[in-house]
């Protein structure tokens, strides 16, 4: 026992060991030379107490000798490895019997070691520190590993290992509950059961590229993909794809979440094309429209109609009534307007203060003349006092029109000028009426013709 090296640091901790064995001189120096190293110690002199210690004390390593009355070495061994609490625990074999087959059949049931009798104690010493060592090396490892998978499956981004041929070997809990999907139910899936065809062709040749290319593989920036969900709706995500440098070329995927992003940005766009205070369209909405039925128009040769509307006397409403009783008026207004303006081709907007527009595609002159004058009778019908109008005791509008069938020559300014122009003609001869003019080089032609 001179011999034996000392404890080194590690043994600090005071691992536990289990001795078992039937001789008592055998256990007693088994025990004085593991307690000399720092080690706890159990002993035991047969295999059924050797179980029920095994269990209850969770050793970190167990000495056991074949040759045991009743249950032998081999036996307990066995069930040690057969019971899910004991399984992990490393037994080193100590016996006589050093046959081959022996030492074979020992290492088929699970053993850590095996050491031949008469024991070398310092060979034994040696032999326990290092399994004790690579127990420890393996703990460690199964904990960092539990560790990441921890960190992995409470990520709120949702993850994907994908192979280089598109098949998904792994998806995280994110994952799946963003698509819609029980715990592992992905796995297995093609990357195209989730991607647009296209998208999922892109990916699978950068996986080719990756794979083949030899060059250092390097992540793909976050790019903006709808992935289908179970339930076949489509959910918007961030999508970031990543080469990781593992035995097989494997690519792992993240997945942020931008539906809420996306519905804020959806509304702030509505936003942006929405009067705060009628909640029809505004100006910026108009002109795009404007310049989207002009295109339309000018490739179908239909005629376009737009009308100009302020309202009249407004200022002495103001004035009388106060601001806040002039923007209920504007509102109720727009209300009216907008249900004039139905179809997908029609806009009703508030240009500003209180004028507003309305532009109706596919409208020729007489029907826009008729619309114009329906709308007129609209808000006078809606009876909102106007004390200081020297028109009406309602309010009232004036409303100027402009039809077109847009050539390549005309343009939308000279257009809403036309339109412009014919309601201030009304406001000059006396408000709450419709003037509408054919303009743009098709009619103008028209005109000369007719003249002639
Ligand atoms: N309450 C309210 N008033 C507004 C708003 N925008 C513009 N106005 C008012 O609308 C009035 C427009 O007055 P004017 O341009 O002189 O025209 P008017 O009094 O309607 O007279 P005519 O157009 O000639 O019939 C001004 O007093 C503006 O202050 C608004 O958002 N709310």
């Amino acid at each position: 026992m001179s011999s034996l090296a000392p404890a080194p640091a590690a043994t600090m901790r005071q691992a536990a060991i289990l001795i078992v064995d039937d001789a008592p001189a055998q256990l007693g120096a088994m025990r004085s030379m593991m307690l000399q190293q720092g080690y706890q110690t159990f002993v035991a002199n047969s295999g059924e107490r050797a179980l029920s210690i095994a269990q209850r004390a969770q050793p970190d390593l167990i000495l056991l000798d074949i040759v045991l009355p009743g249950m032998d070495g081999m036996e307990v061994c066995r069930r040690l490895k057969a019971h899910p609490s004991t399984c992990n625990i490393p037994v080193i074999f100590m016996s006589a019997r050093t046959e081959t087959d022996d030492i074979v059949a020992a290492f088929d049931i699970g053993a850590a070691d095996y050491i031949p009798k008469p024991l070398r104690l310092a060979e034994v010493c040696a032999r326990v520190r290092a399994q004790l060592q690579f127990r420890r090396t393996s703990m460690s490892q199964q904990q960092q590993a539990e560790r990441l998978r921890l960190i992995v499956d409470s990520m709120d981004e949702g993850l994907m290992v994908i192979e280089p041929s598109g098949r998904i070997q792994y998806t995280n809990p994110a994952c799946d509950r963003y698509l819609g999907y029980a715990p592992g139910e992905l796995a297995g899936a093609a990357l195209d059961a989730l991607l647009a065809p296209s998208v999922a062709q892109e990916c699978l040749d950068l996986f080719g590229q990756d794979v083949q290319g030899g060059a250092a593989p390097k992540a793909r920036g976050a790019r903006e993909v709808l992935i289908r969900q179970r339930d076949g709706n489509l959910r918007a995500m961030d999508f970031t794809l990543t080469p990781m440098h593992a035995e097989q070329p494997l690519f792992v995927a993240l997945l942020h979440d931008i539906t809420h992003h996306k519905q804020s940005e959806n509304a702030l766009q509505r936003a942006a094309m929405v009067d705060p205070l009628t909640k029809i369209a505004n100006r910026r909405h108009f002109d795009n429209f404007l310049d989207k039925e002009w295109q339309r128009a000018l490739r179908t040769s239909q005629p376009l109609s737009l009308i100009v509307l302020d309202v009249d006397h407004f200022k002495g409403y103001n004035d009388s009534l106060g601001h806040a009783a002039g923007d209920a008026c504007l509102q109720q207004v727009a209300m009216a307007l907008q249900s004039h303006a139905l179809r997908a081709t029609d806009l009703a907007a508030r240009y500003g203060g209180e004028e507003f527009v309305l532009l109706f595609g596919e409208t020729g002159f007489e029907a826009a003349c008729a619309l114009a004058e329906t709308i007129r009778a609209h808000i006078e019908s809606l009876n909102i006092p106007n004390p200081r109008s020297t028109t009406s005791p309602w309010v009232t509008a004036s409303l100027g029109v402009a039809t077109i069938v847009p050539t390549q020559i005309d343009d939308t300014k000279d257009f809403f000028v036309q339109a412009d122009r014919a309601m201030y003609a009304v406001k000059e001869t006396g408000r709450n009426g419709v003037r509408a003019v054919k303009t743009g080089a098709t009619f103008d032609a028209l005109a000369v013709a007719l003249d002639a």
